[in-house]
């Protein structure tokens, strides 16, 4: 579980990413995080993995104060929280197996991962990742042949690969096409069914929200302003999280909008 007591982070310019933030992540939960440009989405996933450090409060992962946490346990958490970034952050020159394979980094000992010196164990496990998420027989190829949408699987597959216990995804279809955005929400979701991932995405469609989240935290200027079941939640609890009418551009748009758009990315590489 996922403990925000109290938490605020405030930035050394003195803009307060999180005001005085309280929430608790159960154990396989699937949340969308949604709130405008700005809101503290990416501030408060973040602070989950300690990529921004919270200013005051306590931040308790199963129990433990991880704002208390000296590098060495800070390093061995991070090694159970995968991260899944809008720019997919890959070696591009690097085949999709060698990505996928970082993920092991943290488990291996410092020698090995120097040399990039993989147990067979890793190699299949990171061969069973990409065949989960659809990849399996781009593993040799560069990342960089392949379309976005691919490559953000190439990152989901890295992520399972850690064998963590938390992802945190931030925008992780912002730069794909409604038809190849549906893919990988669902890879997203069908992984957290499958293995009880706790999984936190933050999120701006909120057409997609809806439709993904089992939970919806909605942020704004720092402070969470809603929360709650996404069945509860209407066009209007939108308009609350957000200060303004909904529109057009808060939509991500549905699969049916594949049939016309002719520059869709469903994996046809570069
Ligand atoms: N390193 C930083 N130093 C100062 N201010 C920051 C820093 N990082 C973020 N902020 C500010 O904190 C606020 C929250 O940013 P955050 O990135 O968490 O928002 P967000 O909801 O994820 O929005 P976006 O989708 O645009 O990233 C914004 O006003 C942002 O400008």
């Amino acid at each position: 579980m996922i403990e925000f007591n109290n938490v605020s982070l405030t930035y050394p310019n003195g803009h307060q990413g999180l005001k005085n933030v309280n929430l608790k992540f159960n154990d396989g939960e699937f949340i969308v995080v949604v709130g405008l440009s700005g809101a503290g989405k990416s501030t408060l996933i973040r602070s989950i993995n300690q990529l921004v450090k919270p200013t005051e409060g306590e931040l308790l992962i199963d129990g433990e104060d991880t704002l208390k946490f000296n590098e060495k346990k800070m390093r061995k958490l991070r090694t159970k929280i995968g991260m899944i970034f809008q720019n997919y952050n890959l070696v591009k020159r690097s085949t999709v197996l060698k990505n996928v394979l970082t993920g092991r980094l943290g488990h291996i000992g410092t020698f090995r991962s120097m040399f990039n010196l993989f147990p067979q164990s890793d190699v299949r496990l990171a061969m069973e990742s990409l065949n989960r998420v659809g990849i399996a027989e781009k593993a040799y190829v560069r990342s960089d042949q392949l379309s976005g949408g691919q490559q953000q699987r190439v990152s989901i597959a890295r992520a399972l690969t850690q064998q963590p216990k938390v992802i945190l995804a931030d925008e992780p279809v912002a730069s794909l096409d409604p038809p190849t955005s549906h893919i990988v929400m669902k890879d997203l979701k069908r992984i957290n069914r499958e293995d009880n991932i706790t999984t936190i995405v933050n999120l701006h469609f909120i057409d997609m929200a809806m439709e993904y989240a089992d939970r919806i935290i909605g942020m704004r200027a720092g402070e969470v302003v809603f929360d709650g079941p996404a069945s509860e939640v209407t066009e209007k609890t939108f308009e609350e999280i957000y200060g303004r009418p909904i529109k057009e551009d808060d939509l991500r748009g549905n699969l049916e909008d594949e049939e016309e758009n002719t520059s869709t990315d469903t994996g046809v590489e570069k």
